[in-house]
């Protein structure tokens, strides 16, 4: 894979008139986003940086507003209210930019279905403007490392959950992006392909990418994440680096500790075998 594209570098005019470089944006900032369907407050004026370099673990209990949040950060879904900013370009008031420096790999997301692996993710790059020769050959290497290659000209729409998983994956990368944002990588996707994801999620970051993931599982962030932000309500509730966070415990049992107050202790007594 090739390295991360460098992010747009901001600079400010100086008291002269000059151009100074700025102080390093974060890779993403969120400020203030809000977002409600209804009576439903889904994020409640959810402020959180990134920073550039980091894997950045995004977790929650069910409904806490992950997937709402990183909609509104990527430019899919408008916000109520608040900001997304990538490498300090909004996303709202400059998409087109904002867009070009992001990889999304959007939940539930429907795609062009009826195209082979190889079209679909040849055609993702073609629309982030790659030429045909660069990205073919990328589209197959992605297809190699993911281990889709040999679903040859099996339909997307024909693959296994796990395998539309890895090849949105591939189209999120295609076009080498700064900052990464993918929503539950390794839902569905088996143990191997996993790490060979975790592989190259933590090269792209060693090479200076920045990426953004929601999971549910707790043990695959801790292991994988720098950082990491507990959601709960459309608020954060924790963030910091993933040791902060955990502060000297297992992630998963910080995690019970701070948004685990409110789950149902009520016992289902009436679920027993029932007998033959
Ligand atoms: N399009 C929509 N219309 C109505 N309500 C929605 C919509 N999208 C999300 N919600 C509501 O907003 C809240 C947050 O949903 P969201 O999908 O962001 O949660 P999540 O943290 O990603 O959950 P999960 O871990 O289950 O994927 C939920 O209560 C959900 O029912």
């Amino acid at each position: 894979m090739t390295a991360p594209s460098p992010p747009a570098q901001p600079v400010l005019s100086g008291a002269d008139g000059s151009q100074q470089a700025s102080a390093p944006h974060p890779a993403l900032l969120l400020n203030g986003l809000a977002k409600a369907f209804g009576q439903k407050i889904a994020v409640n004026l959810l402020s959180l940086a990134v920073p550039a370099g980091s894997v950045y673990g995004i977790v929650g209990p069910n409904g806490a507003g992950k997937t709402t949040t990183l909609s509104m950060a990527t430019g899919l879904l408008l916000p109520d209210a608040g900001r997304a900013l990538v490498h300090g370009v909004d996303v709202w008031a400059e998409p087109v930019r904002a867009k070009g420096l992001l990889g999304v790999l959007p939940d539930g997301l429907r795609t062009f279905d009826r195209l082979s692996g190889l079209e679909l993710v040849t055609y993702s790059g073609l629309l982030r403007g790659l030429a045909r020769d660069v990205v073919v050959p990328r589209a197959t290497q992605l297809l190699h490392v993911l281990d889709l290659w040999d679903a040859g000209t099996t339909l997307v729409a024909d693959y296994s959950a796990g395998m539309r998983k890895k090849v949105h994956l591939a189209c999120s990368l295609v076009h080498s992006p700064s900052v990464l944002v993918l929503d539950e990588p390794f839902e569905a996707v088996d143990p191997i392909s996993a790490k060979t994801i975790q592989k190259i999620l933590t090269d792209f970051a060693a090479a200076g990418g920045t990426v953004i993931i929601s999971s549910h599982v707790m043990a695959t962030v801790q292991r994988l994440c720098t950082h990491v932000a507990i959601i709960d309500q459309g608020r954060v509730v924790a963030a910091g680096t993933t040791e902060e966070v955990a502060a000297g415990a297992d992630l998963e049992d910080r995690f019970a500790q701070l948004v685990g107050a409110q789950m149902s202790r009520e016992e289902l007594s009436w679920l027993r075998p029932s007998s033959a």
